[in-house]
């Protein structure tokens, strides 16, 4: 499918879609073209397509690769965010299917989470920081304010009857790739989880280490088990990211059309965190401290980085 498109694409492209389970691509575009850059970390889970959104190039990237042979654990997060912000991408709108934690939210509900709660298992390379260089990012809040408000802003591009684009939540992040116990989706439900998934993390910590905008948009699938109806399963998920899929295509043409607009041109290009991480860097580790090889792979996400 990517064969035929150029490899390589003269202009910066700052705003990236990442789509997760059931949407490996995103419908009613043309991809322009496909890059593959190799990071320090290696290469992304698939192609970075660029697509055209009213003459403006939008990064879409498969996190479970083009065929989705790519498990939760095995995504490479830090070659995906790597790769996105080297393109010029400093937004990210994250698709991710997830189960439902509260009775309110419904399968085919979207949920626009401002919180998440860590249940990976340390298995999951989570920061571009170590090896000879340190850093300590903030994450008290691990989603874009600014984003979320511009999807809020296009809530009603949602279709279907009854279906709803909750603000706020906590996403419960899983490590998967079985899913939860019924003991533990109940403990969740006692944590105040709206929603659980396997994708969150780190992807999210990633974004903020990279100084990108990042903003994932849930779409309930299931109940998971803690709920009376059926116990989540494969089957259920996909049949409910067929109708969600939908959906993800009308917000997400929503929300290109407001993030390009002239008045949103900060927030796409993550003024807000700019300097951020690369502050948290320069003052930890002691320049007689540093490994070049870290700093080297530092110098691939901020170029320029160790000379100002
Ligand atoms: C097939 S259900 C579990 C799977 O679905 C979600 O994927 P994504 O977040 O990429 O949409 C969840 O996180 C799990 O990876
Ligand atoms: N119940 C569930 N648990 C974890 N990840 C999911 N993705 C979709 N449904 C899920």
């Amino acid at each position: 499918m990517t064969l035929d498109l150029p490899t390589t694409f003269d202009r910066p492209v700052h705003i990236a879609v990442i789509g997760g389970t059931g949407l490996g691509k995103l419908e009613g575009y043309t991809p322009v073209a496909a890059l593959n850059p190799e990071t320090p970390w290696g290469y992304p889970s698939s192609p970075i397509l660029i697509l055209e959104h009213n003459g403006h190039p939008v990064a879409f990237l498969a996190r479970h690769g083009l065929h989705h042979q790519l498990a939760p654990h095995e995504v490479p997060s830090r070659a995906n965010i790597a790769a996105l912000r080297s393109i010029g991408v400093r937004s990210i709108i994250a698709f991710s299917a997830v189960g439902s934690l509260r009775e309110e939210i419904k399968p085919m509900d979207f949920v626009v989470p401002d919180q998440i709660i860590d249940r990976t298992k340390g298995v999951r390379p989570f920061t571009f920081f170590e090896g000879g260089v340190v850093g300590h990012v903030g994450f008290a809040d691990p989603f874009d304010a600014g984003l979320a408000k511009v999807v809020q802003k296009c809530a009603d591009a949602m279709r279907g009857d009854g279906v709803r684009l909750h603000m706020g939540g906590v996403v419960v992040c899983m490590e998967g790739p079985q899913f939860s116990t019924r003991a533990e989706s109940n403990l969740y439900r006692s944590w105040g989880g709206s929603v659980i998934n396997m994708s969150a993390l780190p992807e999210a910590k990633l974004a903020r280490e990279a100084e990108i905008a990042y903003q994932m948009i849930c779409m309930a699938t299931d109940y998971d088990c803690w709920h009376e109806s059926e116990d989540v399963d494969v089957a259920m998920v996909m049949k409910y990211m067929a109708a969600n899929s939908q959906n993800a295509k009308h917000l997400v043409a929503a929300v290109l059309d407001e993030l390009l607009k002239q008045e949103n041109s900060d927030l796409v290009l993550a003024k807000h965190w700019e300097g951020s991480a690369q502050g948290a860097v320069k003052f930890m580790t002691k320049p007689e401290g540093r490994n070049p090889e870290a700093m080297k792979r530092i110098e691939y996400l901020f170029p320029g980085f160790w000379n100002e």
